[in-house]
């Protein structure tokens, strides 16, 4: 193994093994740490933790065990995936993890970078954007469990690591890897938050992090990693898996409430609430029977407006509300799994890294991409997954995920 990644969730991870995948680097997703070693030709590995909302100090001890498997592998360099949004609070996990990877490989800088174009996610002057608003403007402030309320990256991450923050600008980006590279030698030590605007800037910025054992970002600094071990891009082969699909979603992000709102309109669909799953009135049994019995992509959600999720949060706590919703969408998916479900499409990054834990899968071979971000996933000869993050995706993506995952494109 050559690259080992810790992607500090599930959905997150799947992106990052997908755009190291297209990059023609032979990767696979772990789910979790694994017990036994990787196979010989994996070269790029990706441990998914579900580290992103549990405590800081829990965070860091995953994280530290994923960093020991991959160095057991032999990897060359480390990545510390997060989201593009920078999901995070003032107290981590952003900032402890990475401060305990740069401490355990004995690194003094690192950098910084969560922007992916290609999804809207540019970073400027220190600032994350989302397409043309500020992170903070774009909906994310609403998240259910990590309020992205401040756009400015430098001090988000002052707030959470003990290691000094700077800056690497746009000009300098812009110079080319030769330039980045100078302006990261000549940096104090600590975390380099990077400008970055397009995907040729990602990929200098790859290019210049090529001695760097820890690099820290969103899955668009990927972009250049693969060509550093020598890697060039190719096809992501694929054999389509027939049988019942089923869709779930807990995330209650902007695009994700568009794509339940257009599927909810042309197949089957049923709405979850808190209150419903934390009350008993929900039997599990009898809405595993009613996803398996439905024509088309049956979905069960629980995505709902800030408005109502501030409600509830208010009323039950955001944490009960949370882990009661996630057992209950994991709980389900073991239920249609078990009764013959082959195509399993989540939504939500929590969401999807309780299902995927609950289902017991060790890890993912990675397929084509559905949408930027999302690739299709196999566990085993008899199922496949997509684990959509939550602002991921076109309108009608839990449709096209069930195609592309059956083999239709
Ligand atoms: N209606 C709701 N009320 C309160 N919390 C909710 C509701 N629906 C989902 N949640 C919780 O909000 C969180 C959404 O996070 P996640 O699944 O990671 O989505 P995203 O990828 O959009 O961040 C989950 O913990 C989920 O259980
Ligand atoms: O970088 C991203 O935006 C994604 O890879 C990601 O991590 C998304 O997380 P969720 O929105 O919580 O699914």
């Amino acid at each position: 193994m050559l690259l080992g990644c810790i992607g500090d969730d599930f959905t997150g991870s799947s992106d990052l093994a997908n755009t190291l995948a297209k990059g023609g680097m032979r990767t696979v997703q772990y789910t979790g740490i694994p017990h036994a070693p990787a196979a010989q030709e994996v070269q790029a590995g990706v441990i998914s933790l579900k580290s992103r909302s549990i405590a800081p100090e829990q965070a860091v001890t995953l994280s530290l065990r994923a960093l020991d498997w991959l160095r057991q592998q032999g990897c060359q360099q480390f990545f510390f995936k997060y989201c593009s949004t920078f999901d995070s609070t003032p107290q981590g996990n952003i900032g402890p993890v990475a401060d305990a990877l740069a401490a355990a490989l004995e690194t003094d800088r690192t950098i910084v970078c969560p922007a992916f174009p290609g999804a809207g996610r540019t970073v400027f002057q220190g600032h994350l954007f989302v397409h043309d608003r500020l992170l903070s403007e774009s909906g994310m402030q609403n998240h259910p469990l990590t309020p992205m309320t401040d756009p400015d990256i430098r001090r988000w991450m002052a707030a959470q690591s003990a290691r000094p923050v700077g800056h690497i600008a746009a000009e300098t980006v812009f110079a080319g890897a030769g330039a980045i590279r100078a302006a990261l030698h000549d940096a104090p030590a600590g975390h380099q938050v990077v400008d970055a605007l397009r995907d040729e800037d990602l990929v200098a910025i790859g290019r210049a992090a090529r001695d760097l054992p820890l690099i820290t970002g969103g899955s668009g600094i990927a972009l250049g990693l693969p060509e550093n071990f020598g890697c060039t891009s190719g096809d992501v082969p694929w054999n389509g898996q027939a049988g019942q699909a089923v869709a779930m979603s807990g995330s209650c992000s902007r695009a994700t409430r568009e794509q339940v709102a257009q599927h909810a309109a042309r197949h089957p669909a049923r709405e979850i609430t808190a209150d419903a799953v934390i009350s008993g009135q929900l039997a599990l049994g009898e809405v595993a029977n009613w996803l398996m019995q439905q024509e088309g992509v049956p979905l069960l959600y629980s995505s709902a407006d800030p408005d109502v999720v501030r409600d509830i949060q208010t009323r039950l706590g955001s944490q009960t509300a949370s882990a009661a919703l996630e057992n209950f969408f994991a709980e389900t998916a073991r239920a249609v799994v078990g009764m013959g479900a082959t195509r399993i499409i989540t939504a939500g990054g929590e969401t999807s890294g309780a299902v995927v834990e609950r289902l017991a899968l060790s890890q993912l071979a990675i397929g084509p991409e559905i949408d930027p971000g999302v690739p299709a996933l196999r566990a085993h000869p008899n199922l496949v997954l997509a684990l959509k993050s939550g602002n991921f995706g076109a309108a009608d993506f839990f449709e096209k995920a069930a195609n592309v995952l059956e083999g239709k494109s």
